[in-house]
């Protein structure tokens, strides 16, 4: 009876713990400050993660027990990306020699080339430019020819972490998927005029992409509907509802696996990367000093293909003296601390 008595306090609700760590990009102040945040980059490091802004390069002492850099050398690196390789082969430089870089990411070169030179490595050591890797024989004629080369191929980190670039299905953003956002145009743009026919042929050539027709449909009808995918989230929404008939205990891995393939394949595509992978490799033999070692580090069967057989003709047509007969791979604890790495093959090839 005392119970009734008593005045009923109203239920207050509780709030809901929003967690303390920033959760969207922008919000993420110490990580996009790797250089004022050293401690929490190394705490996100270690748990498995790659700090937003930031990109753990691949395979770092594997490429430089290969390319057996010596002070007063030449080298290239075709894809600048953060810098991590490039700081590797400038250190074994030893102050002596040079180093070449392209990027064709305007916003990130930027970044890079200044955080290279506030580390002391400067135009004297250096020289960045903000241009295609294809053309490596007009770097080369400059250089008079690399020692040692790297390409690192695909994005980096910081570009597939900022929703802005349209990298990744996991974040809404732009469908752009551009390496270089001032050129060319959009994936989004792409899909307004591309048929059907040639979508599907797109994912299926470029990421072996198995439910590629039934993609295309569904995306070209929702275009001819008066629609527009000009967003991430919207691609990805049509990616589930296209495969809905997959039985439910499949259909999460199979959804996240067809985005992952639909992007690739639509990144390879906005920046023509097997046109421009197959001119490099047509000119590395010839930007490459004899002796000259070159290591290209490849992230899907397609590219690793294409490498493939240009490493393996050049070596039978007696330009390489050795080659890659097998893939390089990260070792397991590389892959355990960075994700990223699983997929990497390395290839290499010395000039004869
Ligand atoms: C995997 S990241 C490189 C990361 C870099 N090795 C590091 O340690 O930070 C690949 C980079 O290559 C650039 N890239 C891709 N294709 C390119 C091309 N055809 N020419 C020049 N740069 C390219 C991308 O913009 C990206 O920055």
């Amino acid at each position: 009876m005392e119970n009734e008595n008593k005045q009923r306090t109203p239920h207050k609700r509780r709030v809901r713990y929003k967690g303390k760590y920033p959760k969207r990009f922008e919000e993420k102040y110490k990580e996009l400050n790797p250089e004022k945040y050293q401690d929490t980059i190394e705490h996100v490091i270690r748990k498995g993660n790659t700090p937003a802004g930031m990109h753990i390069s691949i395979m770092v002492p594997e490429i430089l027990d290969f390319l057996q850099i010596q002070p007063g050398q030449t080298g290239f690196d075709a894809t600048l990306g953060y810098g991590g390789h490039t700081r590797a082969m400038l250190t074994k430089l030893n102050g002596h020699g040079h180093i070449y870089a392209t990027d064709v990411d305007p916003e990130e070169s930027a970044k890079t080339r200044k955080r290279l030179a506030d580390l002391g490595f400067g135009d004297d050591i250096l020289t960045i430019r903000l241009q295609n890797f294809c053309t490596i024989d007009e770097i080369a004629r400059e250089a008079g020819g690399f020692d040692f080369l790297l390409a690192d191929l695909g994005v980096s980190s910081m570009q597939i972490d900022n929703p802005k670039r349209g990298f990744s299905f996991k974040m809404d953003g732009p469908l752009d998927l551009r390496l270089n956002q001032e050129k060319g145009i959009s994936a989004a743009q792409r899909l307004e005029t591309i048929s059907r026919d040639e979508l599907a042929g797109m994912f299926y050539e470029n990421s072996d992409e198995p439910y590629s027709d039934e993609i295309a449909r569904a995306i070209t009808d929702y275009i001819r509907r008066g629609n527009h995918v000009d967003t991430t989230t919207k691609l990805h929404r049509i990616i589930e509802e296209t495969l809905s008939f997959l039985p439910e205990k499949d259909r999460k891995d199979t959804v996240k696996k067809t985005c992952q393939r639909v992007f690739q394949a639509l990144r390879i595509d906005v920046n023509n990367e097997f046109e421009v992978l197959y001119e490099f490799m047509e000119k590395l033999p010839d930007a490459l000093k004899p002796g000259g070692r070159a290591a290209i580090l490849t992230f899907h069967s397609g590219e690793d293909k294409l490498v493939k057989k240009a490493l393996k003709t050049g070596y039978k047509a007696g330009i390489y003296s050795e080659y890659s007969k097998d893939v390089v791979r990260p070792s397991a604890q590389e892959c355990a601390q960075n994700p990223r790495a699983r997929s990497t093959k390395m290839r290499w090839a010395v000039k004869a």
